[in-house]
């Protein structure tokens, strides 16, 4: 079975693939001094509470924070006995073209979610991604990744507010009942959560004229359910976007070495 693992700016999602389904998906905070010790004491626990004891084979990576890679290359090899995948690395092949300014090192998340994205749905797509930033990944027709808009993320957003002005609580993400906010947790709902909505729907409506062409909207990360909640801003909202891909990405890899 496949482990794979998601490693956000917040949050490094695993989960286990048969072949055909996630049979399982954990999620922890992300932490570069996390030792693979202690990710596998995490790890067993949790299967060990779900009753399940998969026998992990492969282990694919996608990391947007360098510096965890390396543990979580030591629990592949210490524990699962197998070395990982690791997207962005030269040896890990993409079944989707790249194409970018010389030099520019795009974030592996993004790459998973393009090759997701045109395994799932084709080409002509903007891929919206609310994490730690909120990211739109432009697919071309030929399913090529060959750009997007880096903005940066609603809680990010919600926190700079609370961290810059002393009077400003720190506020959970909630759609507000109304634009005019009458207290200040409302007001500060208000302003991130349309000013969210304009911008996401004025960032995909340039990116269609830009491109002079329609485009599906994909969207995934925790918040996107919350966004689509009457508003019209996706066409898709599919939560497995990114380990989606990451099956994808190894399907095609142990395909190309086996030469097939
Ligand atoms: N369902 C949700 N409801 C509210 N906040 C969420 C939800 N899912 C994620 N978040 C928050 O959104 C932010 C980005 O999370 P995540 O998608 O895990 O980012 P990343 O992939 O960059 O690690 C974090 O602050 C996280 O706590
Ligand atoms: C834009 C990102 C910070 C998003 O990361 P995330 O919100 O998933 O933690 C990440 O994709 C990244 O570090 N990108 C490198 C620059 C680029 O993609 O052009
Ligand atoms: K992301």
């Amino acid at each position: 079975m496949l482990l794979a693992i998601d490693c956000g700016n917040t949050n490094t999602v695993f989960s286990i693939w048969d072949g055909t389904r996630f049979i399982a998906t954990w999620r922890t905070s992300t932490q570069h001094q996390r030792t693979a010790d202690q990710y596998y004491v995490w790890l067993s626990t949790l299967m060990n509470f779900q009753k399940i004891d998969p026998k992990i084979t492969d282990v694919i990576i996608s990391s947007t924070v360098p510096r965890v890679v390396f543990n979580l290359r030591v629990l592949s090899d210490r524990y699962f006995n197998t070395r990982p995948l690791v997207v962005g690395k030269p040896d890990c092949l993409l079944p989707v073209d790249v194409r970018v300014d010389a030099g520019t090192q795009v974030g592996p998340d993004r790459l998973v979610n393009t090759v997701a994205g045109n395994s799932l749905y084709g080409g002509d797509l903007i891929l919206v991604d609310f994490g730690t930033a909120t990211t739109f990944d432009v697919v071309d027709t030929d399913g090529a990744y060959v750009g997007g808009v880096i903005a940066p993320g609603v809680n990010l957003s919600l926190e700079a507010l609370h961290l810059a002005a002393a009077a400003l609580p720190h506020v959970d993400i909630s759609k507000p009942q109304s634009v005019v906010g009458t207290n200040t947790v409302a007001c500060m709902q208000s302003g991130i959560f349309w000013g969210y909505v304009g911008l996401v729907r004025e960032i995909c409506a340039r990116i269609k004229a830009e491109r002079d062409r329609p485009m599906q909207v994909i969207s995934t990360g925790g918040l996107a359910p919350l966004f689509q909640q009457s508003t019209d801003l996706f066409d898709v909202v599919r939560e497995d976007l990114t380990m989606h891909g990451l099956t994808v990405i190894h399907k095609y890899n142990s395909s190309e070495r086996a030469g097939t």
